[in-house]
């Protein structure tokens, strides 16, 4: 069987500035038609201003950007509205037509005819609210608004779905539960989808691809255990997870540290940073070892332990809770390798 993988999102040199503030900096992006990515970053990375540009409801002041093989801003400004870009968008707080019933508002973007019917009655189904046509949206839970959202944003058949920290109004425990529902709807309906989040479990557990945005700039795009396993720096590194960071001399595939000789991923000479992820840290007691416990927190399903290594080096470990290491207990650390490692300005 031949698969050609077609290019849903195609984003070149982007860039929009607000005064002096540059909130989406010389953006590259590529997204295959029916991948799911997560675009992450901090707070005011520039993330939504993205999503924005994207959608038309910003122009940039330079770049290209094409949708479904269209360019929809060109490189001499040239741009096309919002509503002929075939996007659909889901936002933060739902945004369903509160006068208008659920068959309503999934209908809202469908031209009359005999297909209107059955398409929004397929997408009630899609979202598992068959039945629910007549229902107001202040009838629904927060979680039922979001499906009904998807539907509509779904219903046209769109090349690409924009979601803007759709699940930041659910509390925690329904959060998972609708991330995932909504996860599964959009594969089974093989939507291309850009999701933006400051949640980085959110963006590991959900997306096939991840895209970090760090003031302006996407700094690493990567399937979510790639990430996790090989960030590009140490900005990412400690943006995507818990990052302990120990001081070593690399010598090729070695590196010399206080933890004794640690194996790396890349050789490397001279002095490192080697990024060490808390579960992957072991303790045992051991009253020679220059290593001890100054710190530990109980959350149920494991124990964080705070560690202050022989030369003063702070160490976080992620143990299993039937480990049991007292406050003050020496302790010899072994670490499961081998390392990602960030060299350091000589
Ligand atoms: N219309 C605007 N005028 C001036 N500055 C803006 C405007 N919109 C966004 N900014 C600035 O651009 C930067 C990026 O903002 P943006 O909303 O894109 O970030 P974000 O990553 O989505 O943040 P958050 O996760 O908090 O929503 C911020 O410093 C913000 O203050």
């Amino acid at each position: 069987m031949i698969t050609v993988e077609t290019t849903a999102l195609s984003i070149q040199r982007l860039t929009r500035r607000y005064g002096p503030l540059t909130a989406v900096n010389e953006v590259d992006l590529e997204l295959a038609a029916g991948q799911f990515m997560a675009l992450l970053g901090p707070s005011g990375c520039g993330k939504t201003t993205l999503l924005r540009l994207i959608a038309g409801f910003e122009q940039p002041n330079h770049g290209v950007i094409m949708i479904g093989g269209r360019t929809v801003v060109g490189p001499c400004g040239a741009s096309v509205p919002p509503e002929q870009r075939r996007i659909g968008m889901v936002f933060q707080d739902y945004a369903l037509f509160p006068h208008l019933s659920v068959a309503q508002n999934v209908a809202y973007g469908l031209l009359r005819g005999p297909d209107r019917e059955k398409r929004v009655q397929e997408l009630l189904a899609l979202v598992g609210l068959t039945g629910a046509d007549r229902r107001m949206p202040h009838e629904l839970s927060g979680g039922q608004q979001q499906r009904v959202a998807l539907a509509r944003a779904l219903a046209p058949r769109p090349t690409l779905i924009l979601l803007d920290e759709p699940f930041s109004n659910l509390d925690a425990g329904l959060r998972q539960t609708v991330r995932s529902e909504v996860r599964q709807i959009l594969r089974r309906e093989g939507a291309t989808t850009l999701f933006v989040t400051h949640d980085q479990e959110e963006a590991l557990s959900i997306a096939d691809i991840v895209g970090v945005m760090i003031d302006g700039k996407i700094v690493q795009v990567a399937p979510p255990r790639e990430l996790y396993e090989r960030p590009a720096n140490r900005a990412v590194a400690t943006f995507v997870g818990a990052a302990n960071f120990v001081p070593a001399i690399a010598q090729g595939m070695v590196a010399q540290s206080v933890l004794g000789p640690l194996p790396l991923v890349q050789s490397h000479f001279g002095p490192v940073s080697v990024m060490i992820r808390p579960e992957m840290i072991t303790l045992t007691r051991d009253e020679e070892s220059p290593h001890r416990v100054v710190e530990r927190n109980f959350f149920g399903a494991d124990v964080r332990y705070e560690i202050v290594l022989g030369d003063g080096t702070p160490l976080n470990a992620r143990l299993a809770p039937w480990h049991d290491l007292p406050i003050g207990a020496r302790v010899a650390v072994s670490v499961r390798g081998p390392l990602v490692a960030f060299a350091e300005p000589k």
